[in-house]
């Protein structure tokens, strides 16, 4: 609340006690101070206290509660209109200035008028000038006091104009604003004079006390209400003597101005009049600027209440605005809070698991934590532990390492003196094995020499690039050499495995000088005088081309076995004239034909016939070779006239029996004997069946051919295994041919090839089983044929056989046996070979040893 000029606080005090009592008592009662004293006096005879009614009256307090009002709307007012009350207050103030100054210029007026009084009394012409003087000073300042009264009066008129526009009953409150202010102030110093009464009243009662004291205050009471009686009495009489001096003062003031015209006079007056102008323009200036004030304040008040009113409007726009989007957030928020109560449902429920699965988990992971905790520890540990032992270790280590090095030099030593010995053992072993072994084949070869057995060998070719891939899948390889004399053929087709036995396996790794040592003795005894057969046996591709003509650079058993004749032969020079001569040929269909010699040939024209000196081919030509050159211009002349009527050369060589045949025709230096050898080195055709050839029409029939001399070779070695009277040589012109080498006189070696492939073993099988039955057959002693030159032909070829037709072997008569070999011998065999130059030293040979 704020506090307003001029207004002191004890103003605002209302005793609400005072004002209940008002309401409820009894106006026209006589002053209550006995029954308010009575009612105010507690049990104890306190002093009572006094309302404002008691002390002033009712007049003065319904005064009293109009001014309480104004202040109340004044309040009121001044919160409507801020301006307007601030000036009240200043405009107050100065009209109580003016009051004051005009209860002054009265009570002055007054003493002028008692002096005047005085002075018409004394009825000097002095004193009548002096007092006009006084006088129109007076009316001068009056007037100004007046003016500004005036002036006042219209501001307060103005004001409580615009008061009435708030309405009611302002108008007539504000009215009486000034006159009740007056009033209390007056009023005011009276009560304090009565204050001050009252309390040495009290102080009174209060040393008195009793009912004798309350008797006295009512009397005292009795004299102050009469006294404010007597002063309201003459307050009314000082009003009235007021107003009656101011009725005197104008009508004296009409007189003056009726009857005087005095200079002095008209001066005042024309002071008056321009302090009235001056009066009246100030009063306009302050009537423009309240005019101002006012436009200016209306302004404010319609700018104001246009602004409220926009405001309002705004207001209310932004109100439904706000509410719209209000209600539309409301919704939104709705729906998320929907949502949200939803989510947090799912979420609360989600939380609920997990915190169950956390707790479990919880409890899990603190307990590995504390397992895991409790395995690092075991874990360092033990590799504490682990490392102390891997020192540990690797100290012991690197001792052990250093006595390991040390043992192992002491070893190496050791071995290498162990070595050194069981190499010395070994060598010293081998060669008495070497003794051992080869006593053992001499006495096997006397045995077999005895028997005439022919000797078999069997050649394992290497598996060719296209069947590696078959074969190799299967792992093994199904034909293995298991030893030098065994061969196994793994179990095929539902075939049981088998072993099959000759007088040497040859593995696949073994070369082409491997296998001519074993076939070596025997071509080198063809220098002593016997016949000898060379045959390759087996299917086709299994390796006998290669066995016997072998590729360029790696030769065969043709060009060695040449080789070592030539050689031989020239090594016992001195002691025997050696030549050589050679034939090729072959059969085809079981037709022969002479592959040296060039152009059409009729093969029906060659055919093998028996001579002196044994079987021969009349007519088939027989060329001198005297080193290898010649043997291989021969050989390949013979290859080349193959070639020319053969169509198909591969195939056709494969269906074809070759033999290359030497004779050699020995003369002792010393008694003149010959020794005539003669050596078959046979291709046979391929020996497979005609089933696996599919073979038809001319095929068929070559086939057949080829089958025929094969099964006529099969039967000549049945018949000669089983000792038959008759041996069928006759039954095809290759067993005809063979007679002599096949026979007792003969040696003969067959070498069976065969392939290790797995697609081949039915064959494989066919030629081993065939290559056994060879080896069991006996051909007896085999015999030198020797022609002596003493006698004629001696002992000569026991099968009647005479020089093969261009045969360049001397006949039998030719020439004259040393002394004490008067006759040709097919008996001295093994003795007569054994000439000083006729062996081999080295006796490479198996067979041959
Ligand atoms: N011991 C071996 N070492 C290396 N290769 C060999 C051996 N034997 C045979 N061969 C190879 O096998 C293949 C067939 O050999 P080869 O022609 O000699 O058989 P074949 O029995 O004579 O055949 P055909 O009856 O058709 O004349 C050839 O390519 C040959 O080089």
């Amino acid at each position: 609340m704020c506090r307003r000029q001029g207004l002191a606080d004890e103003e605002y005090a209302l005793d609400d006690e005072d004002e209940d009592e008002h309401v409820e008592g009894d106006e026209d009662e006589e002053p209550l101070l006995v029954t308010r004293a009575h009612k105010h006096t507690n049990g104890n005879g306190a002093v009572p206290s006094y309302g404002y009614r008691d002390l002033f009256g009712k007049e003065a307090e319904m005064r009293r509660r109009q001014l309480i009002e104004v202040k109340m709307l004044r309040a009121e007012t001044d919160l409507q209109f801020p301006g307007c009350v601030e000036i009240i207050p200043q405009l107050q103030h100065e009209l109580r200035l003016l009051y004051e100054e005009t209860k002054d210029l009265r009570s002055q007026e007054d003493d002028t008028n008692h002096r005047s009084q005085d002075a018409h009394g004394d009825g000097g012409v002095n004193g009548s000038s002096e007092l006009v003087q006084q006088v129109a000073t007076l009316q001068k300042q009056l007037a100004a006091r007046d003016a500004k009264l005036r002036e006042a009066e219209s501001e307060a008129a103005r004001l409580r104009a615009r008061l009435a526009d708030t309405g009611g009953n302002r108008e007539s409150s504000s009215d009486e604003l000034q006159e009740l202010e007056y009033q209390l102030k007056e009023l005011k110093v009276t009560l304090a004079a009565k204050d001050k009464e009252l309390a040495t009243l009290r102080a009174k009662a209060g040393s008195t006390g009793g009912a004798e004291s309350n008797a006295q205050l009512a009397k005292q009471r009795d004299d102050a209400v009469q006294a404010r009686e007597l002063l309201q009495q003459q307050l009314a009489q000082a009003r009235a003597e007021v107003t009656a001096a101011e009725a005197n003062f104008r009508a004296q003031q009409e007189a003056l101005s009726a009857s005087t015209e005095s200079e002095q006079a008209k001066a005042l007056q024309k002071q008056l009049w321009a302090l009235t102008e001056q009066h009246n323009k100030r009063v306009a200036e302050l009537e423009a600027e309240m005019r101002q004030q006012k436009v200016l304040i209306k302004q404010l008040q319609t700018t104001k209440s246009d602004m409220m009113q926009d405001m309002k409007t705004k207001v209310e726009a932004v109100k439904a605005e706000s509410a719209a989007a209000y209600k539309a957030s409301l919704k939104t928020v709705q729906a998320q809070l929907d949502e949200l109560h939803a989510l947090r449902e799912g979420v609360l429920e989600e939380l609920l698991h997990f915190q169950s699965e956390c707790l479990s988990e919880k409890t899990i992971t603190q307990m590995t934590r504390v397992v895991r905790d409790k395995d690092i520890l075991r874990v360092r540990q033990a590799q504490q532990d682990l490392r102390k032992q891997l020192a540990d270790f690797d100290a012991r280590l690197k001792e052990s390492q250093e006595e390991v090095q040390t043992v192992r030099a002491e070893a190496a030593q050791t071995i290498r003196i162990k070595e050194l010995e069981a190499a010395g053992q070994i060598s010293h072993f081998r060669e008495k094995w070497r003794v051992e072994f080869d006593k053992r084949r001499k006495l096997h070869n006397t045995v077999l020499e005895l028997k005439g057995n022919i000797r078999v060998l069997c050649r394992v070719r290497p598996l060719l690039e296209k069947e590696r891939s078959v074969t190799a899948n299967g792992g093994e390889m199904p034909v293995k050499a298991m030893s030098e004399e065994v061969l196994r053929v793994a179990a095929v087709d539902n075939k049981a495995e088998k072993e099959f036995e000759f007088d040497r396996v040859l593995a696949p790794d073994e070369g082409q000088d491997k296998l001519y040592d074993e076939v070596a003795a025997l071509v080198t005894s063809v220098l002593d005088g016997f016949n000898v057969a060379i045959m390759a046996y087996g299917q086709t591709g299994s390796g006998k081309t290669y066995t016997m003509e072998g590729p360029e650079g790696n030769p065969g058993v043709n060009l060695r076995a040449l080789g070592d004749l030539f050689r031989i032969a020239e090594e016992r020079a001195s002691a025997f004239t050696t030549t050589f001569s050679a034939s090729v040929l072959e059969i085809y269909n079981e037709q022969i034909y002479d592959l040296l010699m060039s152009g059409a040939q009729d093969g029906d024209k060659l055919d093998v016939k028996q001579g002196p000196e044994g079987m021969y081919v009349p007519g088939l030509k027989l060329e001198e070779v005297k080193d290898m050159a010649d043997v291989t211009a021969m050989i390949g002349r013979g290859k080349s006239n193959r070639s020319t009527y053969a169509t198909n050369m591969n195939e056709h060589s494969s269906r074809s029996h070759l033999v290359l045949s030497v004779y050699v025709n020995s003369v002792n230096k010393l008694n003149g004997n010959i020794l005539r050898g003669k050596l078959h080195l046979i291709d046979l055709a391929g020996s497979e069946r005609l089933s696996r050839t599919g073979a038809q029409g001319d095929r068929l029939k070559e086939a057949q051919a080829i089958n025929k001399s094969l099964s006529a070779l099969g039967d000549v070695i049945q018949a000669l295994q089983q000792r038959n009277a008759h041996i069928p040589y006759r039954n095809s012109k290759l067993t005809r041919l063979l007679e002599d080498s096949l026979g007792g006189n003969s040696k003969c070696v067959m070498i069976v090839n065969v392939s290790p492939a797995t697609e081949n073993v039915s064959e494989t099988k066919c030629s081993l089983e065939f290559a056994s039955r060879a080896r069991k057959v006996e051909l007896g002693r085999a015999r030198a044929n020797v022609v002596s030159t003493e006698g004629g032909n001696g002992n000569g070829s026991g099968s009647g056989g005479g020089a093969t037709g261009a045969s360049p072997i001397p006949p039998r008569s030719g020439r004259a046996t040393p002394a004490g070999e008067g006759t040709m011998s097919r008996v001295g065999s093994r003795e007569a070979m054994s000439t000083p130059v006729g062996r081999r030293s080295t006796g490479a040979s198996s067979l041959g040893r």
